[in-house]
């Protein structure tokens, strides 16, 4: 690998191209184009993965270049194994090609799912599900328990989706012998392992690497599951006549009505369920996750946080949704740490031969904008490795998709369409566990100590498995 951009030391990164910021060009393409592009634009990699012709973005103005400038060229999801078993032929919202069923599709889940009016609408869920969980660590902190904080986030934001979802909680036995959670982490883990039919579309008859049969079983799966689900909600509405007001409930609502104004059946519902049962609790665990191991590395940030939230809701009291738009610091903490911790890669598929700003990209070319680079990079933030929450203070800088050197929910047509729901769990979550507890590490560990570097994944960027040992701090 050449090294043509700067030469300063990147640490170790968590997406398997730990270096990739230093890269200007790369492999046998060293284009005067993509050389003027990237003097230009910023670090830019132009490569080949097996025969598919690969860009690797990786600073702000790139990405701006590509996800806003070039917005409509590079609207496309590649195509990929794992989707044609899990998407019901691209009837789903994260993998549907961009043709009008994508619109039609993506105006019927910001409207009628995740709208604000939605959102609120289960608020006193997640209030609920959170006092439970604030519950369940106090016992703990009484007799001094090290809990796997991980785990306990894990199961709060799958119970969280589920009850959004179908109003129940996932149980162990769904999903047949292996349960809920460890069937879900199998699929995605799968979806997301390197395929070679990925990059080689003539060997993906052969199934070399066996991915295509274990995907088609795991789907399989599911489908049953959600088959169940929606016969439960047909039965419940015939005794009730009522729909209910969960997601299955709202979708079947509008798949009897007819008024979807596209063709919408249950394998839609399905596709649907299937974007936000993988697409949802992982991502927002991991950023709670994230959130969490850094204040405990940090407790000089800590302390300044534990203080906002004593003087905005009190020791008397546990956090509420209601508290959030004045926990001004909460929000640069979220920020930082989405900063440094993003979903690593947003991934697109040019639709049509084009140039941007003089540089040929074929059709189908695969963009990969690496969030993860762009959060670190040196031009774009002062000393990017450091978790500072405070540069946020005075700053605009927001996760909106506008400002292109924070871009954890990516940019432009295809932007995450949960972005409000995520944010307000993660920061409901990330001030309820700081409120009401403080953490302390175990086996004499220091904050500080914890690695923040291991158990990363390329899809969804993981913290450590973090242990630690919750001490109660309200007064009620
Ligand atoms: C911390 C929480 C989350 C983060 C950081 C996140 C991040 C992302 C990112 C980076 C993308 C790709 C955007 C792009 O291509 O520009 C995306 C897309 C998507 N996300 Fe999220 N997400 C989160 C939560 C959720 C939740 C809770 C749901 C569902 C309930 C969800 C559903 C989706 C869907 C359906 C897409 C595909 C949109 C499309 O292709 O049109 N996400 N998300």
């Amino acid at each position: 690998l050449l090294n043509l951009g700067k030469k300063k030391k990147l640490p170790p990164g968590p997406t398997g191209f730990p270096i990739i910021g230093h890269f200007h060009l790369l492999g046998k393409n060293p284009h005067q184009d993509l050389r003027r592009l990237a003097l230009k634009h910023g670090p830019i990699m132009y490569m080949r993965f097996g025969s598919v012709p690969t860009i690797i973005i990786s600073s702000p103005r790139a990405s701006e270049l590509f996800l806003k400038t070039h917005s409509l060229a590079f609207a496309n999801r590649p195509d990929h194994e794992a989707s044609s078993y899990l998407s019901y032929e691209q009837r789903n919202l994260v993998f549907a090609r961009y043709r009008p069923y994508w619109h039609n599709m993506r105006k019927l889940c910001t409207l009628e799912l995740l709208s604000s009016v939605k959102i609120s609408q289960f608020q006193p869920m997640r209030q609920a599900e959170i006092g439970l969980m604030v519950g369940s660590l106090k016992k703990a902190a009484e007799v001094r328990q090290t809990v796997d904080v991980s785990m306990r986030i894990s199961s709060l934001t799958a119970n969280m989706m589920c009850l959004m979802l179908f109003e129940r909680k996932f149980a162990d036995k769904d999903l047949g012998e292996k349960g809920f959670k460890e069937v879900v982490d199998e699929t995605m883990e799968e979806a997301a392992a390197f395929n070679l039919g990925d990059y080689f579309p003539y060997l993906r008859g052969l199934d070399l690497q066996g991915s295509a049969r274990r995907l088609k079983k795991l789907s399989k799966i599911f489908d049953g599951f959600l088959e169940r689900i929606i016969d439960d909600h047909v039965q419940n509405k015939k005794e009730t006549k009522q729909s209910s007001q969960d997601f299955v409930g709202t979708m079947m609502a509008i798949m009897e009505s007819g008024e979807a104004g596209f063709d919408f059946d249950r394998s839609h519902i399905k596709a649907v369920l299937l974007d936000m049962i993988f697409g949802g609790p992982g991502s927002i665990a991991a950023a709670v996750e994230w959130t969490l191991s850094e204040l405990i590395n940090h407790p000089v940030v800590t302390k300044k946080l534990e203080k906002e939230l004593e003087e905005i809701v009190g020791l008397d009291q546990t956090v509420e949704e209601s508290h959030l738009s004045s926990l001004k610091y909460l929000d640069c903490v979220v920020r930082e740490s989405m900063r440094l911790h993003p979903v690593p890669l947003v991934i697109r598929e040019c639709m049509e031969d084009c140039e941007v700003d003089g540089f040929h990209i074929p059709k189908k070319s695969r963009v990969l904008v690496s969030l993860w680079a762009i959060g670190r990079d040196p031009d774009a933030w002062t000393d990017p490795e450091t978790f500072y929450p405070d540069r946020f203070l005075d700053s605009n800088i927001d996760v909106r998709g506008k400002d292109f050197q924070l871009i954890p929910f990516g940019a432009g047509r295809r932007m995450c369409p949960a972005l409000q729901l995520g944010l307000t769990t993660i920061q409901l979550t990330v001030a309820q566990l700081v409120h009401c507890f403080d953490w302390e590490l175990p086996d004499g560990m220091q904050p500080g100590e914890l690695d923040m570097f291991e158990n990363s994944g390329l899809v969804t960027s993981r913290a450590n498995h973090l242990m630690a040992i919750p001490n109660y701090r309200l007064v009620k």
